[in-house]
């Protein structure tokens, strides 16, 4: 596919274009803080920035008229919902986390919540020091699964590439429902995957979650 990419310089974007082109699969149009590049219209737009470059990644959907994936976090709610408007007319695959494996961790801190009474629950989250936001869009999408005001931890340490941790306490014994990324190839590998969703999709808001339904049924 023809790709373009918002944040092609960041640790994601290089991440995203090694694996992408690796598969064959080509970057026509970028675009980061030190300016645009151009060589065709892309078929997807793929985003891997900050919230600040949310404006372009809008401009840029619109001259376009391509699928978006989106990875930025620490987006606030007037920019959610200006992505659901845009899904009414282009597909539009949004997470704040592109792991298989926090699909599962979602899935098991459901299930442990709804198996305990009378329990202490905890997110604790560890990232690279150069991580921007805080908390992590993962850590919020485990307290929405909870439903719950569940407090979050934060610790930015060394070039940690992102672990989440839920704990659930009662007064006899604790469980911990831990994941670790052990590289950023994780989460590029799950943009493929939905970079490859939207492209054969129809207009609408869709999450890593129904790129995973896809994977498992
Ligand atoms: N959903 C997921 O699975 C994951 C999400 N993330 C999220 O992805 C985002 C990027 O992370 P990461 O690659 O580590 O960050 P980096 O800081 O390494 O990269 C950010 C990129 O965005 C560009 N950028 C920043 N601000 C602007 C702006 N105002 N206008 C245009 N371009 C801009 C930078 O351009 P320049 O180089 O010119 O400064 C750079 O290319 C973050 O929001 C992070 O939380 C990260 C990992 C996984
Ligand atoms: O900024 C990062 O690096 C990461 N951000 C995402 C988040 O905020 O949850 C996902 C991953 O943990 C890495």
């Amino acid at each position: 596919m023809k790709y373009g990419l918002i944040g092609r310089n960041g640790r994601m974007g290089n991440e995203i274009y090694n694996l992408f082109s690796e598969k064959g699969h080509q970057l026509v149009f970028s675009y980061d803080k030190s300016g645009e590049f151009f060589e065709e219209k892309p078929e997807i737009l793929i985003d891997f920035s900050l919230p600040e470059a949310f404006n372009k990644v809008i401009e840029y959907v619109d001259k376009f008229k391509v699928p978006l994936v989106i990875g930025t976090t620490g987006l606030d709610e007037n920019q959610i919902k200006q992505l659901h408007e845009i899904s009414q007319n282009i597909p539009v695959v949004q997470s704040y986390n592109f792991s298989i494996g926090i699909q599962v961790l979602l899935r098991l801190t459901k299930l442990a919540d709804s198996l305990l009474k009378d329990v202490d629950i905890e997110i604790l989250e560890t990232h690279h020091r150069f991580k921007k936001d805080k908390p992590s869009g993962t850590a919020k999408m485990l307290k929405d699964v909870l439903n719950k005001d569940v407090n979050i931890s934060s610790i930015r340490v060394g070039n940690v590439p992102g672990d989440h941790t839920v704990y659930f306490g009662t007064l006899g014994e604790v469980i911990t429902i831990s994941h670790r990324a052990l590289s950023r190839r994780t989460f590029a590998e799950g943009v493929l995957k939905s970079a490859e969703f939207a492209i054969k999709s129809i207009a609408g808001f869709y999450t890593f979650n129904d790129v995973f339904n896809l994977t498992i049924n």
